[in-house]
């Protein structure tokens, strides 16, 4: 079971601060949702846990401290990560390569969020909501404990919501945890919400 200390978290884009004393635990089972205005540092708080952005101050460690960071995270982010030419099966099968605990094989993990009939479809072909339906897949091929996700539902339709609400909720069920990051009501509840305001939570 792995936990996420974030403390006294400073973080500065293009030498403006854009986050400033942020610390929050995330346990194991855990989801937290991240709201707040445009531009209010959401995407930035997740990028900078996923060690994406470099951080002016502060930390942020696991409990325990293993595995690195790098493999205890997913950052979903909204670029959908996706090589045109090659199908929904090809591009799933370069994800099965990066580091972390094997999951779902790629043929399993396309028929839990419904898209099976798609696998060898060039990506290129994929309406925006399958391209967020792919990435979801993506998640489920290495299995790692913390999920960062940027926008998750953006362009789901309602069933598309459904499947991942419970993708989210059995990782959550299974110890794992997660940060979403999001404008519209989750299909799942969430324990603890966190607004980001000015330059920080709110
Ligand atoms: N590369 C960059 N250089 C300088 N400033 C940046 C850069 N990227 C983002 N910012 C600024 O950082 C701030 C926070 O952006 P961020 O994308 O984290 O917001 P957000 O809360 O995710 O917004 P939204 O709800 O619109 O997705 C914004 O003011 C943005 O202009």
């Amino acid at each position: 079971m792995t936990q996420l200390d974030v403390s006294d978290l400073a973080v500065e884009r293009g030498g403006r601060l854009i986050l400033s004393d942020v610390s929050f635990v995330l346990r194991a089972g855990e989801l937290i949702v991240l709201t707040g205005l445009n531009g209010a540092g959401k995407s930035t708080l997740l990028r900078a846990v996923a060690g994406l952005l470099p951080r002016s101050e502060g930390a942020i460690r696991l409990v325990p401290d293993e595995p690195p960071m790098a493999e205890a995270c997913h950052y979903f982010g909204h670029l959908d990560a996706l090589k045109p030419s090659l199908s929904v099966a090809d591009n799933l099968g370069l994800w099965t390569r990066v580091a972390g605990a094997p999951g779902l094989a790629v043929e399993e993990a396309l028929a839990r969020i419904g898209l099976d009939a798609l696998a060898d479809l060039p990506a290129a072909y994929l309406s925006a909501g399958q391209r967020r339906r792919v990435g979801f897949a993506r998640l489920l091929l290495v299995r790692r404990p913390i999920w960062l996700l940027d926008e998750p539902t953006s362009a789901l339709d309602t069933e598309a919501e459904q499947v991942f609400g419970a993708l989210l909720g059995q990782h959550l069920a299974s110890g794992g945890s997660a940060i979403v990051a999001t404008h519209r009501p989750l299909p799942i509840e969430a324990a603890t919400v966190l607004r980001l305001g000015a330059g920080g939570i709110a």
